[in-house]
């Protein structure tokens, strides 16, 4: 594996680096003992030092406007990854350019763009590690479905039919670019049901688990965190105790998934690297179980993910540089 920024440090670029997710990754990689940010990319950031982009960035980096050829020439010196953290739809030209050039970079995509694509490996560790760890282009899933998924996926062979999920998100869910869902004024007391039925995470949810799910998602006032209110009808009556016990038991060695008793609310989940599942009820004739799932969408939504999927596609144990 190519190494750059010091003998032991795998070199790693950022193409999104002004972006919510591309701090984040910023400041994880910047704090991990083994990766090194080789370059950070951004068209409005050009030649700006990386700390003015990015809060908290301690590199004396300069960030670069780098296009798909630029990208890709890095990518076959000596950078060992790129992570790709723009919007939907701006990946392909990225991905062409490192394979046209035959770079062996690892890719790691944060936007849609490859998770229905059999030929990437879909990142979500505690759902299916094992492919991971020769993966060389790896799709990060979306924030809600991650914590979707890990809310359904204990529960999926209980199920009589569709579960629904309802879900609400910070506002930096969606991104950057401007627009209703993440206008202040617009969203000063309100809650805005958006994309009620085909929202792209509704078909990732349902195409990871191999069953049909149904999503509708809305976003909040606050600026980050997801919560998912989960409700899934049940074939047969199922205990509480037994529904909690079948969550525990599934997520017993997983650092980054805490079961709970009480109902996880969405503003404790800010700032955590991990996912939260709790409140797991059943209704009276035990037909009915919902549960409650919050997570980070800046995090375990994405960033964390990415560096979990990274540390695992370099051979490095999957936790390493996630803070604790
Ligand atoms: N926000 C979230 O909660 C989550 C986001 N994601 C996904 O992660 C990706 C990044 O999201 P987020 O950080 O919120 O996005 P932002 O809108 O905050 O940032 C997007 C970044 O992409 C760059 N960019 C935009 N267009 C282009 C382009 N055509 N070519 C090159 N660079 C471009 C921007 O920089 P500049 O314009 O300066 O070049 C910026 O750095 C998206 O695909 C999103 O769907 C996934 C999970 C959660
Ligand atoms: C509040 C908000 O707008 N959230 C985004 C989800 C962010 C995300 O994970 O989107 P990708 O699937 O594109 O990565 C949305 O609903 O599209």
């Amino acid at each position: 594996m190519a190494l750059t920024g010091g003998a032991d440090r795998i070199g790693v670029g950022l193409v999104g680096a002004r972006g919510y997710t591309g701090a984040e990754l910023v400041r994880l990689l910047e704090a991990h003992p083994r990766f090194h940010l080789a370059f950070a990319s951004s068209r409005q950031g050009k030649g700006k030092p990386l700390s003015s982009l990015c809060e908290g960035a301690e590199t004396a980096l300069l960030v670069e406007e780098l296009g798909p050829a630029d990208v890709a020439a890095r990518g076959s010196a000596g950078v060992a990854a790129v992570i790709l953290a723009m919007p939907n739809g701006q990946a392909a030209a990225y991905v062409e350019a490192i394979e046209g050039a035959g770079a062996e970079a690892i890719v790691v995509d944060l936007s849609a763009d490859h998770r229905f694509d059999a030929r990437w490996a879909y990142g979500l560790p505690e759902l299916g590690r094992a492919k991971l760890g020769a993966a060389r282009r790896i799709a990060n899933p979306g924030c809600y479905a991650t914590g979707a998924q890990l809310g359904i996926a204990p529960a999926r062979g209980l199920l009589s039919g569709p579960p629904h999920v309802f879900g609400v998100s910070g506002y930096s869910g969606a991104g950057t670019t401007p627009s209703d869902k993440n206008d202040p004024e617009k969203l000063r007391d309100n809650l805005m049901p958006y994309a009620l039925t085909g929202h792209i995470h509704e078909r990732e949810i349902a195409h990871g688990l191999g069953i049909e799910v149904f999503f509708t998602p809305h976003v909040a006032p606050f600026f980050r965190g997801i919560t998912l209110t989960i409700s899934m009808p049940l074939a047969a009556p199922v205990s509480v105790e037994a529904l909690r016990a079948l969550y525990l038991e599934a997520y017993a060695a997983e650092p980054l998934v805490q079961v709970q008793d009480e109902i996880p609310l969405v503003r404790d989940a800010a700032g955590r690297h991990g996912v939260t599942i709790g409140g797991i009820t059943v209704d009276a004739a035990g037909r009915r179980a919902v549960v409650v799932v919050t997570l980070d969408n800046l995090l375990k939504g994405a960033a964390t993910q990415a560096l979990q999927n990274l540390n695992l596609a370099c051979s490095l144990p999957e936790l390493l540089g996630v803070p604790s």
